[in-house]
């Protein structure tokens, strides 16, 4: 099974095109980094894979069905948008019950163990929470899903160096505990290095190049991701 399969998929905002005839086969089981210039239309896929957003032309599976296509369909994706949000008075407690209310296969074990193993006080207002703990408790809320794909959209971008890096941790133990695939978009070259097994690179829109990091590497004269990354953001390498 794909985890994203994307044929001629085409996204326009009015007259600005987002995406254009992009293709993608990635298979399931991977941490997929997706990264890309600003614009190049990262946030855009992501979107379009969560249902939030409709294609203008073309087709976008998400684990082999249309993405969002009804209530089953949705529970099998958890989704962590950009700066984590969460509802600000609302404790730690609340946004556990509120995903349980709503989510049939909610798993309160896993979702109270991680909220003790990361430290959160669940009478603690959501609200007052760091920016490192709000992100933990977003990610919290979207594994306890137990979804088959954790998507997420720059979701460490604003956290320190510790809790960025406490966040990766987290993230790559709920995919290994759930068995689960990823794709998180990034800026940040490092962290897609640390996590990511398979690569993605968007640029105005188009895919620039897509497939296992490794095989990826050795296809190059790169020997570091971010090597390779730079070399399809600024062009030096031609499709
Ligand atoms: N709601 C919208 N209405 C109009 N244009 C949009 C909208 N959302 C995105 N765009 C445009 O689509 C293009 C891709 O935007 P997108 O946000 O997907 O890029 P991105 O790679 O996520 O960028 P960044 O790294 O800056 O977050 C940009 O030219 C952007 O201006």
């Amino acid at each position: 099974m794909h985890t994203l399969r994307a044929e001629r998929l085409t996204k326009r905002y009015r007259r600005r095109a987002a995406l254009v005839d992009c293709d993608l086969a990635v298979p399931s089981g991977h941490i997929v980094g997706l990264v890309g210039p600003n614009g190049a239309g990262k946030s855009t896929l992501l979107q379009l894979a969560c249902g939030l957003i409709a294609p203008t032309s073309g087709t976008l599976e998400v684990l082999g069905a249309r993405p969002a296509a009804g209530a089953a369909h949705l529970g099998r994706v958890g989704f962590v948008a950009q700066d984590t949000p969460v509802y600000p008075s609302f404790s730690v407690a609340d946004h556990l019950r509120m995903g349980a209310w709503l989510n049939p296969a909610w798993d309160a074990a896993l979702a109270e163990r991680r909220i003790a193993e990361v430290g959160l006080d669940p009478a603690q207002k959501a609200g007052r929470l760091s920016g490192g703990q709000r992100a933990q408790l977003a990610l919290t809320i979207a594994a306890a899903k137990r979804p088959e794909l954790l998507i997420f959209d720059e979701p460490a971008a604003a956290l320190d160096p510790l809790a960025r890096d406490a966040f990766l941790r987290s993230l790559v133990g709920f995919v290994g505990e759930l068995g689960a695939s990823a794709v998180l978009s990034s800026h940040l070259l490092g962290d897609v290095e640390q996590v990511c097994d398979y690569l993605i690179v968007l640029g105005a829109g188009r895919v620039q190049v897509a497939g296992p990091v490794r095989q990826l590497l050795a296809d190059h004269r790169y020997t570091t991701l971010e090597q390779l990354v730079l070399a399809y953001m600024s062009g030096a390498v031609a499709r």
